[in-house]
């Protein structure tokens, strides 16, 4: 995978045909399951891109393996070219192969989970990549995500669901990922939703946001 950029089209999608979604949210809050649900009754492509990270990560001659390895288990943010290059072949992926059916002429809908973490990285997506219509945000406490990490933990094989990436992870997101939500507030983009509550309470509230965001 080159990280070369693509200057040749300045943001790649425009945004009043494909909708992008972040959505953002402490360690453990429970955005994953929530983007599931959203992206199978709203027909969205949900791409997390921790998952892309742990994807290139694991392919064989990925010259980014060892760096996105020290990165997750660390808790820290993988440099932006690597993370905003994976989402765009995804993204223009997922359009191509659904230029038949409902996304026809170039149309489409994704939630961007876990992205954008760094104020680097926000601008630079939303300037090259395309621009977010509404940015999530999961909120709950640090004792709530981190009983579901340690639970999640017991099966999900994640490296960095232990106690001292845990730590680290939970310091990032203060330190990194608060002033990105900032960010969309000051934007007038931005969603809190409490997500304290059962998975199915914590959908009522985010699938009635996307409903009004598509009505
Ligand atoms: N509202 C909820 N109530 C109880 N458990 C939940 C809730 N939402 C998610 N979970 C559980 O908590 C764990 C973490 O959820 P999930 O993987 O969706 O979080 P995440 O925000 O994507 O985390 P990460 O940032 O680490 O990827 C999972 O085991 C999931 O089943
Ligand atoms: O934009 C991003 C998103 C994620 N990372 C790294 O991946 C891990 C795991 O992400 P999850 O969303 O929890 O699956 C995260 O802690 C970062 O190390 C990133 O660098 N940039
Ligand atoms: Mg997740």
């Amino acid at each position: 995978m080159s990280t070369k950029a693509d200057e040749s089209q300045h943001p790649k999608f425009n945004s009043r045909k494909v909708t992008v979604v972040y959505v953002l949210g402490g360690p453990g809050a429970g955005k994953g399951t929530q983007c599931t649900k959203i992206a199978k009754e709203f027909d969205f492509c949900h791409l997390s891109a921790g998952d892309l990270l742990r994807a290139e990560q694991n392919r064989e001659g990925s010259q980014y393996g060892d760096l996105i390895r020290t990165c997750i288990r660390e808790g820290t943010i993988v440099p932006m070219e690597v993370t905003i290059k994976l989402l765009e072949i995804a993204m223009s992926k997922e359009i191509e192969s659904r230029t038949s059916g409902n996304w026809s002429n170039g149309k489409g809908r994704f939630l961007i989970d876990g992205f954008p973490r760094k104020m680097d990285q926000a601008v630079a997506f939303d300037e090259t990549v395309c621009s977010a219509s509404l940015v999530i945000h999961f909120t709950t406490t640090e004792d709530v995500m981190l009983q579901r990490l340690k639970e999640r933990g017991k099966t999900s094989g994640r490296e960095d669901d232990n106690d001292e990436s845990i730590k680290k992870r939970f310091r990032t997101h203060i330190e990194q990922c608060m002033p990105v939500i900032q960010h969309y507030s000051k934007l007038g983009k931005l969603l809190e939703i409490d997500c304290s509550g059962s998975i199915d309470d914590v959908y009522e509230l985010t699938s009635e946001a996307i409903g009004r965001l598509l009505s």
